[in-house]
Formats: C-alpha cells, structure tokens, sequence
C-alpha cells in the first residue's frame, strides 16, 4: 500500500482505469482497483481447535478442518479526488468498515489494488488510545502520534479540549479514559484527529456518537478539513450526516459496490432498496 506520494502514477494511472476515470482537471488521492478482500476465520465449525489437534495438523501439514473465509468486499473500483467528501452506506455486514481498513492500509486485498497519494488516517470508534491514561495524556499522544512537535501539540492542546466538549459539566480530562461513556471517548477521538489536516482522512461511524451540538461541530470541521485539501470518507448508517456532508456516495451492499454517484441519487437508491426489504 503506496503511503508515499505517486503523483506520476497517478497521473499514468487514471488514464487506463475504465469509465471511473479521473477528470483531467481533479488531482486522484484514492485509486480502488477491482479490490478483493477476504477475511479468515479459524475455528468457525467449533471442536477440533485444541492445541494437540492444531499440532497434530501442523505435523501432517494439513489446514485447520474449521477454516472458513468470508469474501466481505468484492471487486470494488473506484477513484476519489482531492476535495471530495464521499459517503459509504449499505445495510449491516455489508463490507463499508473493511473497505475503510483497506484504504487505511490496515487490510492487504487478496486481489486487486489500492493506491493512495498521501497519508491516510483511520478515525473509528476503535482508534488507539490509551485507557489507563487521562483524556489529558491521551490528547498530548494522539498529537504526537499524528506528527505534530511538542510545541504544536501546546498550541492545539485547549483548542482539542474545547472542541470535545469534555469538560463542559466538570474537570474530566483529567480522569483515566477509562471512566468515559463511549460517546465521550468517541468525541475525544475525533477532536484530536481533527485537529492536523490529513491527506486522506477516513471516519468510520465517529460523527453518530456525540450529541447534537458536538454533531454540529465536527460536520463543520470535517467541511474545513475537506477545504484543506484532503479526501474525506464517512461510513455511517445516519442517512442525513451522509446527506450533509457528502456530494458523492459509494453504496454497498453484500460487498458489491451497487452504486456510485451523487449523494441524493445514491441515497434515494438505497432507502428505496431499504424501504423494500422491510416488507
Ligand atoms: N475480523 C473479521 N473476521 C472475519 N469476518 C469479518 C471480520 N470483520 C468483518 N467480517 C465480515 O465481513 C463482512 C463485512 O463486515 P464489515 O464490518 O466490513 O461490514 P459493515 O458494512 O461495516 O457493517 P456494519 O454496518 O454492521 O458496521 C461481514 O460479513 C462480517 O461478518
């Protein structure tokens, strides 16, 4: 997975992927190529998975009998621009986090490629933090982490606190992170990585945990990170955040990219097949 900057590839590139080509005039920061991706899963049929049995299979050389794969994303092309906020949506299991992970360099494809020009970074309610530290320490490592010098990370060390609204009832940044509701650590999440503009920035479900104010806000934040620059992408079952904050749409369904295109013809697209299958 390119984490460096391709810029002549890119060019190269875009010219012989088929009708998803690039605009000659919108520089490409995400080139999906018929991506594949398949997940292992060992020990799915239960039983035979104790250590003498795993040993007993090396020995033969022969593969766990409870081996299963699931193919969660399936040939999946698309190409994304500098300055675009695209929304991934599809029902439950339908492969929106994986793709994110394979962006994100997390996931290798077992066929097929993902280019991308610049560094993306993964915002999801599972991102790393530490929860024996304080919210404190949390957002002096989480900017650290991100690059940034000491002396950055003073500079937008408040600036993070008030945007996670953290401490609006009392002094909570300074308890373990540990003591946070879900929705808390998740504000917390998001207020550091929003604080650096990213090349690629990928947010998985992020935006659904906070109330409606702290919604407000990073909506607002994510449209300024999209006007520096970078390449948004946002999974999230909230069909108006996708409405808001995204003109284009990727919409999933059993790892098949089903459509592709403006978010209000996308979207309509969906809630129809939604609407359709609650029936
Ligand atoms: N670590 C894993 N190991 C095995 N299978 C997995 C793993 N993670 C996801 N899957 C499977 O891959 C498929 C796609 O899952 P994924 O989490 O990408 O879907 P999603 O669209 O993000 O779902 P949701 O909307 O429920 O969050 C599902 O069938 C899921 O069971």
């Amino acid at each position: 997975m390119a984490d460096q900057p391709v810029p002549s590839f890119f060019d190269e590139q875009a010219e012989t992927l088929d009708d998803r080509v690039a605009p000659a005039d919108r520089e490409p920061t995400v080139i999906v190529d018929d991506v594949h991706i398949v997940y292992r899963v060992y020990g799915a049929s239960g039983g035979r998975n104790s250590p003498t049995a795993a040993l007993s299979r090396i020995l033969r050389r022969q593969n766990s009998p409870s081996m299963r794969e699931v193919h969660a994303v399936k040939g999946v092309t698309f190409v994304a621009h500098k300055g675009e906020a695209i929304g991934i949506v599809g029902s439950n299991g339908s492969g929106k986090s994986t793709l994110l992970r394979a962006i994100a360099g997390l996931l290798p494809p077992r066929s097929g490629t993902v280019y991308t020009n610049g560094q993306p970074s993964l915002l999801g309610v599972n991102a790393a933090l530490m929860n024996d530290l304080t919210g404190e320490r949390n957002v002096v490592l989480g900017c650290l982490a991100m690059g940034m010098n000491p002396a950055q990370v003073k500079q937008h060390y408040q600036q993070i606190v008030d945007f996670s609204g953290i401490n609006e009832r009392g002094d909570f940044i300074s308890l373990p992170m540990r003591t946070y509701s879900s929705g808390m650590a998740a504000r917390l999440r998001f207020s550091i990585a929003a604080a650096k503009s990213h090349d690629v920035l990928l947010i998985d479900e992020a935006l659904a945990t906070g109330d409606a104010a702290f919604q407000k806000r990073s909506e607002e934040r994510v449209r300024e990170l999209r006007g520096q620059a970078g390449t948004v992408f946002v999974v999230s079952h909230q069909n108006r955040t996708i409405r808001d904050m995204c003109e284009r749409t990727l919409w999933l369904e059993a790892g098949v990219l089903r459509m592709d295109g403006p978010t209000e013809e996308v979207m309509s697209a969906y809630e129809e097949f939604s609407r359709t299958r609650r029936r």
